[in-house]
């Protein structure tokens, strides 16, 4: 197994998906899973401060799914609420991780993305639970490792804080603040981030041991160590079968692990200066982070519409697991105490909107660019090993045809120079029959002269004589030996019965000729049906040009490619792919013509070798063997064409007969019509003139026609090797073209993600109530932050309820407010030395301004309300019964004091309203009150008196 082998190099080439969510990844299609986020409560005992403090376990657990709240001070009852698991006190870590973790951790081992995180107010546990949760999760996956033999693995290991909106390394303390970058395949990226390949479970353990010592931790009046930052432990899982199985892909996945940081009331905290603050910005990001879930849970946990992503480092960097390419489980942790109900019912309320949330995680795929170099050189081989021996398997049936041919041609060919043999034999027997006739014409008027006298008395030592009139020692020898058959025969020397001998052997010499002729043309007829096998395969050719040409038409895609949306692209991708392998099927059937061909070619008999073996002869006047001995009568000579003779002493001189046919003959059209001609033009007839219908060589007609076909089967190989590179270059160009395409997605893709994050107005319609929602929302969190008068905050809520000519007061307001939090934020972030008096002062007056409006409506609490309505109130608002002063101001402190809280929110606006007067009808303040211009801060006395004008106006 090779776990931690360092990597200096990019491992391995991501592909995208077509999905735009960003950090999805495949190759090959894999089944989108879509599934709720996994989200379970965990409760931990109370602290010993808490049991110090006397103070109540708020919560019952009527079973694993449920937690209600209890009924103690006749309190508003809250719940039930049901998650997929609860964990009540008595829980261990190890069960938490069981049910609420781990089948999510153990996704990343098979490429699938997963988050785990921790959600809760301060000191509710989050910490505590998140670290037995990792302990758990690198103990099982490196369980799962050493069982998974057959794969190797490759563990990376990452971890970073954002502490008040700055990004920082917790491997690398020196960096200071590391940037966010939008990447096109990976999703959001750190840059620089430190990631070190995890050698074993125990360097990963130090690993993690060494980013929590680096964790931003401070003192609160909740926590004393309370986690200040919000910090993500990222561990990349990428897995590979072992070499050598061809398998070219791994699978590649993130395991976060998120503590984050708690949400916290200033009150409660009593945090000031720097832990102030880190507040600001803990709950400001938390802000965004229940924004999102909200809106994800708002669009049935679909990702449409816009969701505000962006509007912090967290929701950014989480973007893919809230809702995107990851399995989620959040772990919702409380505290049990009474006196955290409050932020109990809040974190409840963020749980039970996680639940709503779909997420659509994949198996991310890679292709690791070694083992696909190494697949693809495979693949190379083995295509070149298949060209080089071609599949016997590939056309059986053409194969066996054409070794059945060349077994026939072969034997025809034997058959014919048989005949051709006889055939020689015949017309030199012929030709001697002849002189031999003419002598004996000649005796008839003077007798028969002394050499005929000598030839047909047949004495042994005439052998010795050259007779003048006789060409060769071997016409003489046969002629005489057949003189003496004949005489035997007819045991006659009357001349007409020698003319009637020499009639009835022309005759069989013509029906010779005619059987050799036969026997030709039977060897055409073999020749032609030869060249219907490859008059087949030419058929096929030119059926196969057709459909390329055809192929060729629809194929016809114009260099640069206009896509106009992403469903023509994908078409226009599907269309591609489809004639690929068109084109590789045509190609693949092409080559297998082109085989069966060159073997049909191979098989035929060689032009230069026929040429040589039937030219040869005549050039070097090779004496044939030829078998007279045992012809003891003419019959016996003059054979079927079908029963070959047997060789003898017996010889003729092949030069002389090859020779006979005069050159003119050679003159008769076409090579193809000569040679069908002359194969039925009848033999020569007994004077030697040559006639227009007189026979040829049929050894040069065999040649011509071995030419003939050769050219053509060359030819036909031409074209189809012409056409098959023409094909190939086809493909290529379809590859290139499919790349072109690629790159275009990814543009596409590249500029959709631009867009959808660059104008919100662009988006798809937005209802203008969801718009109203979330800028309220941002408004009233924006007012916590910024000390803004209850007063003011009561009347623009009370006023602005959504109506659409609302638009333009949240919008300045919510201008007004971000400007002035930035300014703030900014003031917070100079160092002292920089602060003027001013800048200084702003935060704290607007704190004093917003502390002298408390008490003053405290005081309004006596003189506005009667006691029942305040008895009322004090219950709704669990107010102890102590001091009358006391529970005034109590009661006054909790309004508008939890801007994630809805119910708070709508129930301090009732109360403000009622202490001041004020009703919704709008009766004694005008929408037009709230000025559209901007309140600049710069402008001491404005923004001061922002908070003491809208005072003393409605007051
Ligand atoms: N389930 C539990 N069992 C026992 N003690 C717990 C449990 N959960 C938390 N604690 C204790 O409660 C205290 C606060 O826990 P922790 O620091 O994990 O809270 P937190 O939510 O991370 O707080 P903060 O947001 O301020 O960082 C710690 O002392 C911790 O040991």
């Amino acid at each position: 197994m090779v776990i931690g082998t360092p990597v200096t190099t990019p491992l391995s080439k991501i592909v995208r998906t077509p999905s735009r969510v960003p950090g999805s990844r495949r190759t090959t299609p894999s089944k989108i899973r879509e599934e709720k986020i996994l989200v379970t409560i965990r409760v931990r005992p109370l602290s010993p401060k808490e049991q110090a403090a006397y103070d109540l376990i708020a919560w019952d657990f009527p079973d694993e799914q449920t937690i209600v709240s209890k009924n103690l001070n006749h309190e508003r009852h809250t719940g039930p609420y049901s998650f997929d698991y609860v964990f009540d006190p008595t829980c261990s870590t190890s069960k938490v991780y069981e049910q609420g973790a781990r089948d999510v951790a153990l996704s990343a081992l098979n490429g699938i993305n997963a988050t785990i995180f921790a959600y809760g107010q301060t000191s509710s546990g989050k910490t505590f639970t998140m670290r037995g949760i990792t302990e758990s999760a690198v103990n099982d996956i490196y369980g799962r490792i050493k069982l998974t033999t057959e794969r190797d693995f490759v563990l990376k290991f990452s971890a970073l804080e954002i502490y008040n909106e700055t990004v920082v390394d917790l491997l690398n303390r020196e960096s200071v603040s590391l940037r966010l970058l939008d990447d096109p395949e990976k999703g959001v990226i750190v840059e620089k981030q430190v990631e070190e390949i995890v050698k074993d479970e125990e360097h990963l353990k130090t690993l993690i041991g060494t980013v929590e010592a680096h964790r931003q931790v401070g003192e609160t009046a909740l926590n004393d160590k309370s986690s200040r930052s919000h910090q993500i432990i990222r561990l990349t899982i990428e897995s590979s079968i072992r070499e050598n199985s061809g398998c070219v892909k791994s699978f590649l996945a993130t395991l976060n692990l998120v503590d984050l940081a708690g949400s916290e009331r200033a009150s409660q905290t009593s945090a000031d200066g720097t832990r102030l603050k880190e507040g600001s910005h803990i709950n400001r990001s938390l802000l965004t982070v229940t924004n999102v879930i909200r809106k994800l849970s708002c669009s049935g946990g679909k990702r449409s519409g816009h969701i505000p992503y962006r509007d912090s480092k967290l929701t950014r960097i989480l973007q893919a697991s809230l809702g995107g390419n990851s399995r989620t489980a959040i772990i919702c942790t409380l505290s049990p105490a009474l006196s955290h109900l409050e932020q109990s019912r809040n974190t409840l309320c963020f749980a039970t909107s996680a639940k709503e949330v779909t997420t659509t995680a994949q198996v991310n795929m890679v292709v690791a660019e070694k083992q696909l170099l190494k697949h693809l050189q495979k693949e190379v081989s083995r295509l070149e090993a298949e060209l080089r021996s071609p599949d016997p398997a590939a056309s059986p049936c053409l194969r066996s045809l054409l070794i059945e041919k060349e077994r026939k041609i072969q034997k025809m060919e034997e058959e014919m120079n048989e005949l051709k043999r006889q055939r020689d034999l015949a017309q030199s027997q012929l030709e001697l029959e002849r002189r031999s006739k003419k002598e004996l014409k000649g005796s008839d008027h003077h007798g028969p002269s002394r050499q005929v006298v000598k030839c047909l008395s047949f004495t042994p030592e005439d052998e010795e004589v050259s007779g003048a009139s006789l060409s060769t020692n071997l016409g003489r020898k046969s002629l005489l030996e057949r003189q003496a058959a004949i005489r035997r025969s007819t045991n006659s020397t009357n001349p007409s019965m020698l003319v009637h001998e020499i009639r009835k052997l022309e005759m069989r010499q013509r029906q010779l000729g005619d059987e050799a002729n036969h026997a030709l043309q039977l060897l055409h007829k073999e020749f032609a049906s030869h060249r219907i096998g490859s008059q087949g395969a030419t058929e096929t050719i030119a059926k196969l040009f057709s459909e390329i040409k055809e192929l060729q038409k629809i194929s016809c895609i114009p260099e640069q490619i206009e896509i106009k949306d992403k469903a023509s692209l994908k078409e226009e991708i599907a269309r591609l792919r489809s004639q690929e392998s068109n084109i590789a099927s045509l190609e693949q059937k092409l080559e297998n013509v082109q085989r069966s061909i060159d073997e049909l070619v191979m098989h035929l008999p060689s032009c230069h070798e026929s040429a040589d073996s039937r030219t040869a002869p005549s050039k070097k006047k090779r004496v044939l063997p030829f078998n007279l001995s045992n012809t003891s009568n003419i019959p016996n000579i003059i054979r079927s064409p079908c029963s070959p003779m047997s060789p003898s002493s017996c010889n003729i001189v092949e030069g002389e007969i090859e020779n006979r046919a005069p050159p003119e003959c050679n003159n008769v059209g076409s090579a193809g019509d000569s040679f069908c001609s002359q194969l039925s033009t009848p033999v020569k007839s007994k004077d030697d003139n040559c006639t227009p219908g007189s026979r040829q060589s049929n050894s040069v007609n065999m040649k011509k026609m071995q030419t003939m076909f050769k050219k053509a089967a060359e030819d036909n190989i031409r074209s189809i090797k012409a056409y098959v590179t023409e094909l190939k270059e086809r493909v290529a160009k379809l590859q290139y073209q499919k790349q072109l395409l690629v790159c275009q997605v990814l543009e596409l893709e590249a500029n959709e993600a631009a867009s959808d994050e660059a104008d919100i107005s662009d988006q798809s319609p937005l209802s203008w109530h969801l718009v109203f929602e979330d800028q309220r929302q941002q408004i009233i969190m924006l007012w916590h932050l910024c000390h803004v008068s209850l007063v003011h905050r009561t009347q623009f809520y009370m006023l602005f309820k959504g109506d659409p000519s609302d638009q333009i007061y949240l919008e300045v307001e919510l201008r007004r407010l971000t400007w002035l939090d930035e300014h703030l934020a900014g003031l917070g972030n100079a160092s002292p030395a920089l602060l003027g008096d001013d800048a200084a002062g702003y935060v704290s007056s607007s704190i004093k301004a917003l502390k002298q409006e408390r008490e003053y409506l405290a005081k309004r609490v006596s003189s506005k309300l009667n006691a029942e309505e305040r008895e009322m109130l004090y219950v709704k608002w669990d107010i102890p019964p102590d001091g009358k002063q006391r529970r005034r101001l109590q009661l006054v402190n909790k309004l508008w004091s939890d801007p994630l809280n809805m119910q708070n929110v709508r129930d301090s606006a009732e109360v403000v309203a009622k202490l001041v007067g004020f009703c919704e009808t709008g009766e004694h303040v005008s929408k037009e009150m709230f000025q559209l211009n901007f309140v600049s801060p710069s402008d001491k006395k404005t923004w001061i008196g922002w908070n003491l004008i809208s005072n003393l106006l409605h007051l």
